[in-house]
């Protein structure tokens, strides 16, 4: 496929608390688990393409630290983004309880339009669950949120997860929902930046 050549260009942003997963893109872009990297730093980038009923979509993914110290860094990042994924981890309710502070971000940081997904990775732990699945929908379905469960570890749900996301964002472009911000480039896109990877396109 040519890396030019695609009929949708869409921005993700990773968001949640540390230690979350939020790595699982590395699933996804790379087939890695462990990501074989610590916590990241700042913000990571990815591309992939992927065909989606004969179109191609080109999926430009940031992965964003949790850490609070990188807060000021990621929200720059939350503007020019058609899709977010909020993601928590299963295993800790911490994680859950600070939903609400990120959608505080998200109303103030991402345009109105913005995509957003829930997702409640580590499901490969089912026995240390502490947010069972009935919670997470109903919270999800009280914000308007998609909700998926993942597992970056085992490989659930994370291509399923960007596809999801994928013809959503296609349906919503179909509607002309979506705001498009073409003209209004993530911080760095454009330069090089030395914290940003380039990974894989498919
Ligand atoms: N068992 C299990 N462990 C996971 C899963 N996803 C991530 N982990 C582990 O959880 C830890 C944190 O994962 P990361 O992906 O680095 O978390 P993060 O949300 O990107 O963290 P920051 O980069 O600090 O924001 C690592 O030790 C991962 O190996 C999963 O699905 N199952």
């Amino acid at each position: 496929m040519n890396m030019e050549d695609y009929d949708y260009l869409f921005k993700i942003v990773l968001i949640g608390n540390a230690g979350v997963g939020k790595t699982l893109v590395r699933r996804f872009t790379q087939g890695l688990f462990p990501p074989g990297q610590g916590a990241t730093i700042g913000v990571d980038f990815m591309i992939k393409t992927v065909e989606i009923k004969g179109e191609k979509v080109k999926l430009q993914i940031w992965d964003t630290a949790g850490q609070e110290r990188f807060r000021s860094i990621t929200q720059s990042y939350y503007r020019s983004a058609n899709a977010l994924i909020l993601t928590y981890d299963i295993t800790c309710e911490d994680s859950f309880r600070c939903l609400p502070e990120w959608l505080k971000e998200i109303e103030q940081y991402a345009n109105n339009q913005v995509v957003t997904i829930l997702v409640g990775n580590k499901i490969d732990l089912a026995e240390k669950r502490e947010v069972v699945r009935q919670r997470a929908e109903d919270f999800a379905q009280s914000q308007s949120m998609l909700y998926l469960e993942t597992s970056a570890k085992e490989s659930d749900n994370v291509e399923k997860l960007f596809l999801d996301l994928a013809c959503e964002l296609i349906r919503e472009a179909k509607q002309n929902k979506l705001d498009n911000n073409d003209t209004a480039p993530m911080p760095g896109e454009g330069k090089a930046i030395s914290y940003l990877s380039c990974c894989s396109v498919v």
